[in-house]
């Protein structure tokens, strides 16, 4: 259902409050061709409305003749502003951008934060958007789920469908994404409400079982029939199953990369107010499914590169995987139990 002007424009005032914006702060809306206007108008006229000095800045389209998909996050790397300063400068000189283009994991992103410009990406539906406004509540649990993943040198993550994959961790940073940007350089990912980090390079080792309904990203389905990887010093080394496994091994092939099969981001969703099955009820194009990779109690996975966490591995295939009913355990410590959270932050609504 559509969102009104005014319903949008509270949205943003409530997610520009969080992120500290403060009068005569100068920030940055960054579009493209695929922008939402309505998400566009509001933010302006949210973020005036505050006092800010708000400027825009609009990139051309890229990749579109390289990507199979036309989802932004499918083919990650080089952006409208790889060599070129003068977008960059404006960017670096704001205090805030507000990306409603997709940047994610590009190394202009990275210098961008270095700067202590912070970044909020945005480019999910309105409604959406509006129904998972990010509060305090979100930021306490993904914090506190952190603390328990900062110390944790092993995930190991199981399930009745026959999942057994154990990770070493403590070479990587967190992603700790709970949707507004409260501190210089920070990025964040409105709407979301996960936890996850990278596993040392090439200590992921044992099987995931892709299961009847868990969901491929930038596919936008549901798994019909079980897909099996077997995975082995940090790559998908085997990839079986039936149209569904073709499918996806048709899709990574094209890339023609084995840092492709590479397993990147590890960790689990903490929202509760994101659900399994909306991106059923929506077209391929109209969403990225930031549903499927925050509903609380998932296991998300992903394959390919690992630049934005400092790591070397830069392939522009990248492919998010949810799965429900799986127990992660940090250091044979369970923080999710058949596909439910574990913890006690109380989730009192703000
Ligand atoms: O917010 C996001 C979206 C995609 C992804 O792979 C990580 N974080």
């Amino acid at each position: 259902m559509p969102i009104s002007d005014a319903d949008m424009i509270e949205a943003w005032k409530k997610v520009l409050t969080l992120s500290e914006l403060k009068s005569g702060e100068v920030v940055t809306v960054l579009t493209g061709p695929v922008t939402h206007p309505q998400t566009l108008s509001t933010a302006m006229i949210a973020a005036r409305g505050m006092g800010a000095i708000v400027n825009r800045l609009d990139l051309p389209a890229m990749n579109g003749e390289a990507s199979l998909s036309r989802d932004a996050l499918a083919f990650v790397g080089d952006t409208p502003l790889t060599g070129n300063p003068a977008g960059m400068a404006a960017l670096k000189a704001s205090d805030l951008v507000l990306d409603l283009m997709l940047l994610l994991f590009s190394p202009e992103q990275g210098e961008i934060l270095e700067s202590g410009t912070r970044m909020l990406l945005a480019v999910e539906p309105p409604e959406v958007l509006a129904r998972l406004v990010p509060t305090m509540a979100d930021k306490r649990r993904v914090k506190a789920a952190a603390e328990k993943l900062k110390a944790a040198r092993e995930m190991h993550v199981t399930s009745p469908a026959g999942t057994d994959l154990r990770c070493a961790l403590g070479d990587y940073p967190l992603l700790e994404e709970y949707g507004f940007v409260d501190a210089p350089g920070r990025w964040d990912h409105w709407p979301s409400g996960f936890l996850a980090t990278w596993p040392n390079e090439g200590r992921s080792n044992g099987t995931i079982v892709i299961d009847r309904g868990d969901i491929l990203l930038p596919q936008k389905s549901y798994v019909q029939d079980r897909i099996t990887l077997t995975v082995r010093d940090g790559y998908a080394v085997k990839v079986e199953g039936g149209l569904d496994a073709d499918l996806l091994q048709d899709y990574i092939q094209s890339f023609n990369d084995p840092e492709a099969y590479a397993i990147s981001h590890i960790g689990w969703g903490l929202q509760d107010r994101a659900r399994w099955s909306v991106l059923s009820l929506y077209d391929r194009e109209q969403t990225i499914g930031m549903d499927a990779r925050a509903f609380a109690g998932n296991f998300l996975f992903s394959l390919g590169p690992n630049t934005e966490a400092g790591g070397t591995r830069n392939t522009p295939c990248h492919i998010d995987i949810p799965l429900r009913h799986c127990t992660v355990r940090l250091d044979g410590e369970a923080v999710t139990r058949d596909g439910k959270v574990l913890d006690e932050v109380a989730l009192a609504a703000e």
